[in-house]
């Protein structure tokens, strides 16, 4: 395991290399250093806030033995949880557009001024979306059943998860996501809840809902619904991983529809991405999966299956991994040359450093390769086009977009490039459009 993130605030006196010493000493016992912040720079000592990623507990206490044996007046002051802290109070909050500081402010928003918005929007509909915030607002829908790849640990415990895709929702594409915890994964009563309350969004993003239920939720809900419905594990991840693969073989100098592709885990994540290689033109899409019912689904959309872990490892230019099971893919199996990508999260299937130095000419994990890449960009050009669907032309378009904004050597653009969200939005909002007029 890799996820425990600890601020470490060290301080050392002010001298040209001592902070060297600090991250040779984090290096030396393999933590992963994240962002350096400089809290003091004073003429006698320097603090410093350092972020570290550990395996565990005991890893982080390796960690800090090793600064501590710098010795020479470099000290370690405090170990803090920024990401528990991040968390106090949650991360999101409904707050209002308008400003109430007058009386007459308050009419205009609520009674009696807002009764005659409510009479307008009664006699037509259509208006909402100009006068209320429907048209902005994605339900984020999860029953809790396949929360990263931490399993069924319910849809509270999954809370902060939704939260996070609310925060991405708004920061990059001004949307408003509002998390809804289910208490049932039965798919007649998750259909049944999310059609009572689908008139107050302008979409439905399904998160971390496991499979085999979420297949048959999704396409319920597509099929009744006249608003855009996306499983986000399915399509999002399926997206950014096609832009990826289309990145490495643009790199490789590999035809992407003549590459052989091995997908291990057929559940949510994986049978999207099979589905979606196959609509893009990939000829040879394999997979595997522990389980016979996801082999049968794989067959069905016109995916073909190996047997054993060991020879897809082996047959395949190009290997996908979404089982959720850390370590699965042992670096003895990489091929010389080979594209990995192992996307659970949040530990992947074989950590990308290990991959490369085993031979792979590439290779990523979901930290990078993640559907937030995808699905902010997705939802904002589906609404901004008023589209009722979102349909593969739709999620291709998505792809190619992040693929023209990947700049040379990335596999895959950084998410934090508001340009890029934008890009995606258009993309997917032509493709809408074009779909509407051809129809
Ligand atoms: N990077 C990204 O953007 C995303 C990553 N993921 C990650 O993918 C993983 C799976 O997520 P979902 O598809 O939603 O879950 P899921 O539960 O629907 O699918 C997992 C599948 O893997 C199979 N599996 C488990 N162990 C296996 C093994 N040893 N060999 C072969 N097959 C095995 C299971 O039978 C199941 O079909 C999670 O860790 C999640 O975090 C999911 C969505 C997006
Ligand atoms: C990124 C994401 O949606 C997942 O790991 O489930
Ligand atoms: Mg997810």
């Amino acid at each position: 395991m890799q996820h425990l993130i600890r601020n470490i605030i060290v301080e050392s006196p002010s001298k040209v290399g001592n902070l060297g010493l600090v991250t040779s000493a984090i290096g030396a016992a393999e933590g992963d250093i994240g962002d350096i912040k400089l809290i003091k720079s004073g003429p006698l000592t320097t603090v410093r806030d350092i972020s570290v990623t550990c395996r565990d507990e005991v890893h982080l206490e390796t960690v800090i033995a090793n600064i501590e044996a710098i010795g020479n007046g470099v000290e370690i002051h405090a170990v803090t949880d920024d990401v528990l802290k991040a968390h106090e109070g949650g991360k999101i909050a409904m707050k209002s557009t308008i400003d109430v500081r007058s009386l007459g402010d308050l009419q205009r928003v609520y009674t009696p001024g807002v009764a005659s918005v409510c009479l307008e929007i009664e006699k037509h509909p259509e208006q909402a979306k100009y006068f209320t915030s429907i048209g902005k607002s994605v339900a984020i829908v999860t029953d809790g059943t396949a929360i990263l790849g931490l399993g069924n640990i319910g849809s509270v415990a999954g809370m902060p998860v939704m939260e996070g895709k609310s925060v991405l929702l708004d920061q990059f594409v001004g949307l408003s996501g509002v998390p809804i915890l289910l208490d049932t994964s039965d798919p007649d009563q998750v259909v049944e809840t999310v059609k009572h309350i689908h008139q107050g969004f302008g979409a439905i993003l399904l998160e971390d809902i496991g499979s085999p239920h979420c297949f048959e939720i999704e396409e319920r809900l597509k099929a009744e619904l006249p608003i855009p419905v996306m499983h986000d594990d399915q399509h999002g991840t399926a997206v950014v991983t096609l832009a990826a693969v289309l990145n490495a073989c643009r790199a490789t100098g590999v035809d992407p529809t003549k590459a052989t592709v091995g997908q291990i885990g057929l559940g949510a994540a994986g049978l999207a991405i099979v589905r979606m290689l196959l609509a893009y033109g990939v000829k040879d899409v394999y997979g595997i999966d522990r389980q016979p019912a996801a082999i049968e689904r794989l067959h069905n959309y016109g995916g073909k299956s190996k047997e054993t872990l060991d020879e897809l490892m082996n047959d395949c230019d190009i290997v996908i991994a979404t089982t959720g099971v850390e370590g699965l893919i042992k670096p003895e199996m990489v091929r010389k040359g080979q594209i990995i990508l192992a996307l659970s999260n949040p530990n992947p299937e074989i950590q990308p450093a290990e991959a490369i130095k085993a031979g792979a000419a590439f290779a990523a994990d979901g930290r990078s390769v993640n559907n937030v890449v995808g699905f902010p960009g997705i939802f904002r050009g589906a609404l901004d086009a008023e589209a009722k669907q979102i349909t593969y032309p739709m999620l291709i378009a998505a792809a190619e977009a992040i693929v023209s904004h990947t700049r040379r050597g990335e596999l895959i653009p950084t998410p934090l490039d508001p340009a890029l969200h934008l890009v995606v939005a258009r993309a997917v909002e032509e493709a809408a459009a074009k779909e509407k007029q051809s129809q």
